[in-house]
């Protein structure tokens, strides 16, 4: 089996408080991993790591098999592409549509305009919110906006997609739809990680189960596939 991720003896500390500590794990290519624990467990921080927001204190990370511990700045896009995420809160442009929000990482990249239309359409369709692209992200509810931010987390064809909380601002049947887009995703070949508290998003994915507590990942739990 490929590694995807790999995470060896890693540490984090804020003000002298370690948010993770000492935690090795390893992720292989095409897993669907849940990182679950309570408050300030140091889930976010783990997912911040591998986009590149954060570095380790201490330890090693490698994603497919590079070193992204401590990346120069110029190397961070390069992560981004590799690796598209999801938050809780959005982190939608209330002024641009749904087309232009998802169009962003490409044409920050420079991407053509053929490029961006056919890739942009193709993400809106995959989550299921074609039909509202020139809309803005304001009159779309709660779940819709979730799978605009899917969309844009995807256009680029990322090899890891990571989501914090992505469902905590949904409720249970939204939550099931994008849990199940998270499920569609992962079965075309991309390795998904989400960090999550809900105990329902575990009974429905059923995976792997990474735990944090305090900082310390907790012995592993793995379930049925
Ligand atoms: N930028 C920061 N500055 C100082 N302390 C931080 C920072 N980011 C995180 N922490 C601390 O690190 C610890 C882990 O936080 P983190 O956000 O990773 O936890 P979490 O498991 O994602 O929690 P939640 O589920 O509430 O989002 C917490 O004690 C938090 O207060």
């Amino acid at each position: 089996m490929e590694a995807m991720i790999q995470l060896i003896h890693v540490s984090k500390f804020y003000h002298r408080r370690a948010a993770l500590s000492d935690v090795t794990l390893e992720i292989e290519k095409g897993e669907f991993v849940l990182l679950m624990g309570p408050s300030g467990a140091g889930k976010s921080t783990l997912l911040r790591m591998l986009i590149g927001a954060e570095q380790p204190d201490e330890g090693q990370i490698f994603v497919q098999g590079r070193n992204v511990t401590r990346l120069k700045e110029t190397d961070v896009p390069y992560l981004r592409r590799k690796v598209g995420s999801v938050f809780q809160d959005f982190r939608l442009l209330p002024k641009k549509s749904v087309f232009e929000n998802v169009a962003l990482p490409l044409i920050v990249q420079g991407a053509s305009a053929q490029d961006v239309r056919r890739k942009v359409t193709e993400a809106l369709r995959a989550v299921g919110v074609d039909h509202k692209k020139d809309q803005p992200p304001s009159s779309l509810s709660a779940g819709e906006q979730q799978r605009v931010c899917i969309a844009r987390a995807i256009v680029n064809g990322p090899i890891v997609l990571l989501a914090d909380e992505p469902t905590g601002n949904l409720d249970p049947e939204r939550t099931a739809e994008i849990i199940e887009l998270f499920k569609l995703i992962n079965a075309r070949g991309t390795t998904v990680i989400v960090a999550t508290h809900d105990p329902d998003v575990m009974a429905q994915v059923n995976r792997r189960v990474i735990t944090l507590v305090q900082g310390v990942m907790a012995p592993e739990l793995r379930m049925g596939v």
